[in-house]
């Protein structure tokens, strides 16, 4: 374990301009249709993390040429996806979800592993469904094996997706390969994050792809051609809300550059919550600036479709004046860490008031002091106890390097914008 980082407290209210890499969820699913389209494409503007790196290793493992220079992914014309190969998942939701359908196309077998974390991340219903649509697959989480056979008959397939939308959005991105195309129905408890399955139908309709979305919970992809994009991929908005939040906590003014002023990352819902919590936001052709109050109000709000917020939002809240409820979470529990269970540990220990409930968190009002806050090895969850340490003297986060997941060069970035130099 890497010594403990100190979050650096701010001396004065956090002004400043950040500029966020590329967004995790849009960089992933580039670099897939990439893959599938089999010809040549050049990803702008992509995501150099840990997350992005799985997923560039496991194309190579089955016969993508990728190369990667800076910011920009260029993959190449090749012919049929081979095995045997070794995907190593890392903690990544995006690889363990999306690559199996794709492997399914492969000629031979393909092997994945992950984190020891990752083994517990729910899984089965994809790997059932793979099953259900002519594949394959043996074990019903992380370790299982795909055994390729050059393609699957595809069809219909009913899943229950309440644990995550990337059930879906992984069938969805390789469905058009399968021979009679893809149909996915959701049948349970709501699906989360639906603007996530919005960017998948949006990203493959603009790879040419024909997807019927018209009713609700029924997705159908037409059989056909992947064609090759080249992606430019936006900042990401999710990361960016650690940076937005210094703002709102210590009554500042930050600037995220090239906020997009149409888009379906989640993250953009995170400007209403702050409004919520008396901040002000303004997007303008510089990017998106929030303003923060004098006094954080609480909140209660459905993070259902914005799931990935909830470690930023719940920072902001134990810091608030009145109590928040966040609720429609209850997914949480299988991310890379228990998300609820986690927030409720690390805020309780530094004398919070935070508690579970079945679906989410209440958090109520309670002078917080400084202590180690611990990761989990949750990227989301390091960067939720800098923002509590904005304003907490003395918290210190165990693991600030798990960060690398999504964003390798937050440390720095945090440091910049305090004006603490890297
Ligand atoms: O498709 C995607 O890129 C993602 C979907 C969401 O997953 P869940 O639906 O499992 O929450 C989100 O939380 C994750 O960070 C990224
Ligand atoms: C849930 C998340 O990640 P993953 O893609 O690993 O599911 C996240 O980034 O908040």
């Amino acid at each position: 374990m890497p010594q403990p980082w100190s979050a650096p407290l701010a001396a004065a209210p956090v002004q400043g301009t950040t500029t966020v890499p590329g967004s995790k969820s849009i960089t992933n699913r580039a670099l897939v249709l990439a893959a599938l389209s089999g010809r040549p494409t050049t990803t702008t503007g992509a995501l150099r993390s840990r997350d992005a790196d799985l997923m560039v290793a496991a194309l190579r493992a089955l016969g993508v040429p990728v190369e990667v220079e800076g910011t920009t992914i260029r993959t190449g014309a090749h012919g049929p996806l081979a095995g045997p190969a070794a995907v190593d998942c890392g903690l990544a939701g995006t690889v363990m979800r999306f690559v199996p359908p794709m492997a399914v196309l492969a000629e031979g077998r393909v092997d994945f592993d992950g984190d020891p974390r990752a083994r517990e991340r729910p899984m089965g219903t994809v790997l059932g469904a793979l099953r259900a649509l002519g594949a394959e697959v043996t074990g019903d989480a992380l370790p299982f094996t795909v055994e390729g056979r050059g393609g699957v008959p595809g069809g219909a397939v009913t899943i229950d997706a309440s644990a995550s939308s990337q059930f879906v959005s992984g069938l969805l991105l390789s469905g058009a390969a399968y021979e009679r195309g893809l149909t996915v129905r959701h049948d349970g408890a709501p699906v989360p994050s639906m603007p996530h399955i919005d960017m998948t139908v949006a990203m493959l309709r603009t790879a040419g792809v024909v997807v019927d979305d018209s009713e609700p919970d029924t997705w159908r992809v037409e059989p056909g051609p992947i064609a090759p994009v080249d992606w430019v991929v936006e900042p990401d908005l999710s990361n960016a809300t650690p940076f937005l939040a210094a703002a709102a906590a210590t009554g500042g003014e930050v600037t995220v550059t090239g906020w997009p002023a149409a888009t379906t990352q989640p993250g953009d819902h995170f400007r209403g919550i702050l409004e919520l919590m008396g901040a002000e936001v303004e997007l303008t052709a510089g990017g998106l600036t929030a303003r923060g109050p004098e006094r954080l109000r609480g909140v209660d709000v459905d993070l259902r479709e914005v799931g990935e917020l909830t470690p930023t939002v719940a920072a902001l809240a134990a810091l608030a004046d009145s109590p928040s409820r966040l609720r429609g979470i209850a997914h949480l529990r299988g991310h890379e860490t228990d998300r609820l269970a986690a927030l409720v540990a690390e805020l309780t220990a530094l004398g919070g008031r935070a508690e579970e409930t079945e679906d989410g968190l209440v958090i109520r009002p309670a002078p917080l002091r400084g202590g180690l806050w611990h990761a989990y090895a949750d990227h989301r969850m390091a960067t939720a106890g800098a923002i509590v340490g904005l304003v907490v003297p003395g918290v210190s986060v165990d693991d600030i390097g798990t960060t690398a997941k999504t964003m390798p060069d937050f440390p720095a970035m945090w440091s910049a914008l305090l004006g603490a130099g890297a």
